[in-house]
């Protein structure tokens, strides 16, 4: 689902001075976790914010960890700076009962040196006990401080007034362009469809909660099933019973926690039978050990073709990374085996170059090193793997992708043979996974491969496909416009 365009306003404050609560309160489910513990707020959450009608998007953010004044933790820093850049407007929330501590006073200094308007709210201002603590925040030079509860409620008129006149004006206009944005999305996508109806393409929605459709090829001996069993190994949770698809291939489904977030991701391993315990035949290995892969390729969103690094990139790899692409899966490449590499540095790069010479209509597909002994990259490869399914599903906006087009015809203008000029006339996204685009225009026989391949190079680099085959198709259209 995509969020609505609305202003955003970011919650600030030290720990335990009630920012989850006042973000429940706006955003009205219990979306943050409260806690009593300092600090409970690890992540930034957003959510839909209505206050009295007025609109506009919640960010409630990481506590200033660190007590000690003199030294803002740096993460939290950098994260509340983050959160800062594009908010329309920030609400710094203090204790009005313990009233204000260095650490608020710091938080303070370093606000007024941004440029984002500031309501400073007097926090658990109910009863009497918040007095004292409301008049001192006069003495933070932000203004008048907002009494708020945020628990039980109170304040929030005022708070309306404090903070509508520096979003109203902003929601207003967000809201009409979103307005226009909806119609002229809703036209496009309406030419979209017609124009995939007639590609035969089924244009699916992407729903970034699925289980990662993940399937590890390689050849013989480079890995694999050691790299499966460290994947599935001790730690790692099995949600379900082995599922088959095909008779050849089963499928195993494991959360996988991301280590930076902490985030439970489902992770669906394809795994073909003969991965798992091969013919005995050891001259029709080879063969055998391809079309395996590629059987568990056809289920896959995201191909892992693990090399050995004791052997280097083999021309029998490059044929399966050629496959990979040709079906239009996310490719990605790991040198395993690093634990025993040697002269890594060389290594790599030459894999790089290899790699880039090798697979020439698809360069910088992403390489890494793991080990499936040690373990080492592996959480690296599946971050990869889920980033690289995300430009794999993606659909470009209208209006980035209508840029793009103008900008690289601008840029390298389509040929003029015989004198007379390819006409390129606009583009539409028919698909994803891969994802597919259709460009209208005339005279289409005489426009050379090389132009194509500037098209599709400049599409993925422009609008951040990154390594994920993109596929353009051209059709000659008449000029709407005559
Ligand atoms: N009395 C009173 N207590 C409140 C109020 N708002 C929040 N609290 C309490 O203050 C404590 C901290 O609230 P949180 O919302 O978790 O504070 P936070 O600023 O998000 O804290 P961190 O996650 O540590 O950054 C909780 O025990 C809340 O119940 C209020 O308006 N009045
Ligand atoms: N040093 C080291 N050896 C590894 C690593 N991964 C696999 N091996 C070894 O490489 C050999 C082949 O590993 P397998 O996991 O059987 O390879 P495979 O790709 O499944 O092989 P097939 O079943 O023949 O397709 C075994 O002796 C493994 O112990 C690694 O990361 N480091």
């Amino acid at each position: 689902m995509k969020m609505r365009k609305l202003p955003q306003v970011v919650i600030i404050g030290r720990p335990n001075v009630g920012k989850s609560t006042l973000f429940n309160r706006l955003v009205g489910k219990r979306l943050a976790l409260v806690d009593d513990q300092p600090g409970v707020t690890r992540d930034r959450r957003m959510g839909e914010a209505g206050l009295l009608g007025l609109e506009f998007e919640a960010v409630d953010t990481a506590g200033w960890e660190d007590e000690d004044a003199q030294s803002l933790p740096g993460r939290m820093l950098a994260q509340t700076q983050v959160s800062l850049t594009g908010a329309d407007a920030a609400l710094f929330v203090y204790d009005a009962r313990t009233g204000l501590t260095p650490l608020d006073e710091e938080i303070a200094r370093w606000l007024r040196e941004q440029e984002v308007p500031v309501v400073l709210i007097a926090n658990k201002a109910e009863g009497n006990a918040g007095e004292s603590g409301i008049i001192e925040g006069w003495s933070l030079g932000m203004g008048e401080p907002v009494p708020v509860s945020a628990e039980h409620g109170e304040g929030i008129a005022d708070l309306y007034t404090a903070l509508s006149p520096l979003i109203a004006e902003k929601a207003e206009r967000m809201q009409i362009e979103a307005e226009a944005e909806a119609a002229i999305e809703a036209d496009r996508m309406r030419a979209a469809a017609e124009a995939a109806a007639a590609e035969g393409i089924e244009l699916e929605a992407h729903d970034p909660g699925a289980p990662l459709a993940l399937a590890i090829v390689g050849r013989p001996n480079a890995g694999k099933s050691t790299l499966v069993n460290k994947l599935l190994g001790e730690d790692r949770l099995l949600t379900g019973p082995e599922a088959g698809i095909t008779r050849d291939s089963i499928a195993i489904d494991w959360d996988w926690t991301e280590p930076k977030s902490g985030e439970q991701r489902k992770i669906r391993l394809i795994d073909t039978a003969g991965m798992r315990k091969r013919s005995k035949v050891v001259d029709k290995l080879e063969k055998l050990s391809v079309a395996d892969g590629l059987r568990a390729v056809d289920y896959a969103e995201v191909v892992v073709l693990l090399l050995d690094a004791t052997r280097g990139l083999e021309v029998q790899d490059l044929k399966i990374a050629n496959k990979v692409i040709e079906e239009g899966r996310a490719l990605m490449i790991a040198i395993n085996k690093w634990d025993v590499a040697e002269d890594t540095s060389a290594l790599f790069n030459g894999v790089r170059a290899a790699l880039d010479d090798g697979l020439s209509q698809l360069k910088g597909v992403p390489l890494l090193a793991v080990s499936a002994v040690t373990g080492k990259g592996l959480d690296q490869m599946l971050s990869a793997a889920f980033d690289l399914r995300e430009a794999w599903s993606r659909r470009v906006s209208t209006s980035g992708l209508n840029r793009w087009f103008e900008h690289a015809l601008n840029m390298n203008p389509p040929p003029a043979p015989g004198g007379r000029r390819i006409k390129l006339r606009y583009i539409t996204q028919v698909g994803t996974r891969p994802p597919r685009f259709v460009i209208f225009g005339t005279r289409l026989d005489d426009l050379p491969a090389s132009y194509e391949r500037y098209l599709v190079n400049s599409i993925r680099k422009e609008l951040d496909f990154g390594a994920v085959p993109v596929r353009i198709t051209l059709k000659s259209a008449k000029n709407p416009f005559d």
